[in-house]
């Protein structure tokens, strides 16, 4: 399924020029790609996954002139694997809103006040590239390098009502973000970059050990219950009543802490079954700021684009009202193919209890990629 996901994203990786696709030559060099391959298995994969992405081709092919720009702030050395999910993930939401997804490559570290002096081309570029993104994703990570430009880049879409995705450590950059912010608590802290703090909004799970770190994190599906059915996660995954999504991190949101966050806006929508672990965020008077514990960019596909990612995207440019209508109405109960039928629309999701459709259109990812983590552009 990868192979063929990967085969996918390689052709529609070639149009990088905004125009009608070609659908003849697209599906040419797919029926080519697959009779290279000698595996029954792949094959019947990439046809099913071809017959999924071929309705989507014809319609609204002038979307692609429409640009999605959304700045990845994070801490680079290259691409990670992770950050390849988060890019797929992006692309994925960006075909379903018909729109050309362009990614700049924040280096957070460039972000943060001592580039301001010591590189300021750097830091006024990264800058730049922020304010002129439409939405802004926070992926997840470890270490403390680049943190503070992170809840940075979280501060600026919050203040600014920029549509803002914090994934794992992205989300809980932006509880600290807003303890410190919001609620005043300039030491607010996760304990994972400050063990000693007085305002602990973040802190290692009870249940792992701090002396040995092999195994302890919390890892795989694990379930997400929606406290706030009117919140616009709940609404992107269909109104289910929960989602399973996937884990790894070691250090979680405070649970004493919750009270004091939801008096002072910040809502904790998706709790696990004991209701303890914060697994998701939201400002409701803000476009869209959203942060997940989980990883919703490895159950992202093609055809079924994570909701989290079409929440930002969608808000990214303006559509987000529509989408959540679209999510909640009829579409949802109506959306009963199979894959491998090309003669229905396709599947956008399936998470939980829900299925909702796509409205077709492709677009091309585009990434400016900085690499380095000192240069932008
Ligand atoms: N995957 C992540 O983003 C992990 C976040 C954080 N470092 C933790 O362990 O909880």
């Amino acid at each position: 399924d990868q192979k063929a996901h990967n085969a996918i994203l390689k052709v529609l990786n070639l149009e990088s020029v905004a125009q009608e696709p070609k659908l003849d030559e697209w599906v040419a060099r797919a029926t080519l790609y697959d009779t290279l391959q000698d595996e029954v298995g792949f094959c019947s994969s990439f046809t099913i996954v071809l017959s999924v992405w071929k309705p989507l081709l014809r319609p609204n092919c002038t979307a692609l002139l429409f640009q999605v720009r959304i700045a990845m702030v994070g801490k680079y050395t290259g691409l990670s694997d992770s950050y390849l999910s988060v890019l797929k993930a992006l692309l994925h939401a960006s075909v379903s809103c018909h729109k050309k997804l362009v990614v700049d490559w924040v280096a957070s570290t460039d972000l943060e006040d001592s580039t301001a002096s010591e590189a300021p081309d750097a830091y006024k570029a990264a800058w730049t590239l922020l304010k002129g993104a439409d939405g802004v994703l926070v992926p997840g990570g470890f270490g403390d390098r680049g943190v503070k430009g992170k809840m940075m880049a979280a501060k600026y879409a919050r203040e600014n009502n920029v549509p803002y995705l914090g994934i794992c450590l992205g989300m809980q950059l932006a509880v600290v973000e807003f303890a410190r912010h919001v609620m005043k608590f300039p030491d607010a802290d996760s304990t994972e970059f400050n063990p000693n703090t007085k305002t602990p909004c973040v802190i290692f799970m009870p249940e792992g050990s701090k002396t040995h770190m092999g195994g302890t994190m919390r890892l795989g599906s694990r379930r997400t219950f929606f406290k706030v059915t009117d919140c616009k996660s709940a609404k992107l995954y269909g109104d289910v009543n929960y989602v399973d999504e996937r884990h790894r991190h070691r250090y979680e949101v405070n649970p004493d802490m919750v009270p004091a966050f939801e008096n002072a806006g910040l809502q904790f929508v998706g709790k696990d079954e004991t209701g303890q672990r914060m697994e998701i965020i939201e400002i409701p008077d803000h476009r869209f700021f959203v942060g997940v514990q989980f990883h919703p960019e490895f159950k992202s596909t093609p055809s079924k684009p994570s909701p989290p990612f079409v929440g930002l995207i969608a808000a990214a440019c303006g559509q987000l009202d529509q989408v959540l209508q679209d999510s909640c109405n009829g579409h949802v109960v109506a959306a009963k193919h199979k894959l491998g039928d090309s003669s229905s629309t396709p599947l956008v999701h399936q998470n939980g209890h829900a299925q909702k459709q796509a409205n077709g259109g492709v677009a091309n990812g585009t990434c400016h990629a900085n690499g380095n983590g000192s240069t932008h552009g």
